[in-house]
């Protein structure tokens, strides 16, 4: 019985995505895109988390910025549709959010990009991902977040007054889509508060970067 539970225990702990179904709350933007976000959507956080970061060969890139080199401010990593992903967990991410939005233009999710924000001076600065369809057609990102939480900050490109906002913690999933891509810009921006290591694992479309 004592190893039976202990089992379950264990079960538990190891990292897996929830269900989403009526779970997902999805607003509804401007210009028809749309956000859905699931809080909570991942159990055994933690762990993915650390394995995440002792595990993946996260990379730092230098982007030409005018007639300067600088150092893009967060570590990456990038998971090919052919590449293994780098815990079991993400194959069943990938497989629930396909399951999910298999009737949205821009499915399947093929690939997974992963960002490592170190601290509050880590950050991205206003974008879309218009390489491939986004520029063009609708499309979907979705993002796991893991670890510290950090705002996702979201503005039409023609009007840049009020962003929205939203906090992605532990274990939380935002989806973008529709137009989002093209019609809205969204940025993680820095912050002056202590504030510890963040990682989002961003699924996206064949050739969507
Ligand atoms: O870290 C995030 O949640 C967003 C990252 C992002 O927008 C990107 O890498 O294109
Ligand atoms: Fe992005």
């Amino acid at each position: 019985m004592t190893a039976f539970q202990a089992s379950l225990l264990t079960r538990d702990d190891e990292p897996h995505p929830g269900p989403l179904g009526d779970t997902v709350h999805r607003t509804p933007l401007a210009h028809r895109a749309w956000i859905d976000l699931r809080p909570g959507w991942f159990t055994g956080a933690d762990g993915l988390f650390e394995h995440l970061l002792e595990t993946v060969p996260w990379r730092a890139e230098r982007r030409h910025m005018y007639d300067r080199v600088v150092d893009v401010p967060r570590l990456l990593a990038f998971y090919g549709e052919n590449d293994p992903l780098p815990h079991p967990a993400l194959n069943e991410a990938l497989r629930t959010l396909n399951a999910h939005y298999a009737n949205e233009p821009g499915w399947p999710f093929r690939t997974a990009g992963l960002c490592l924000y170190r601290d509050g001076r880590d950050s991205v600065a206003w974008h879309g991902d218009t390489l491939g369809r986004g520029a063009t057609e609708d499309t979907m990102v979705a993002i796991l977040s893991l670890g510290t939480p950090r705002i996702l900050a979201l503005r039409p490109r023609d009007d840049h007054r009020r962003p929205i906002r939203r906090t992605l913690g532990h274990g939380d999933l935002l989806v973008m889509g529709g137009t989002c891509q093209r019609t809205w810009e969204h940025a993680v921006p820095k912050t002056t508060r202590p504030t510890g290591p963040r990682i989002s694992v961003q699924f996206r479309p064949r050739g969507v970067r």
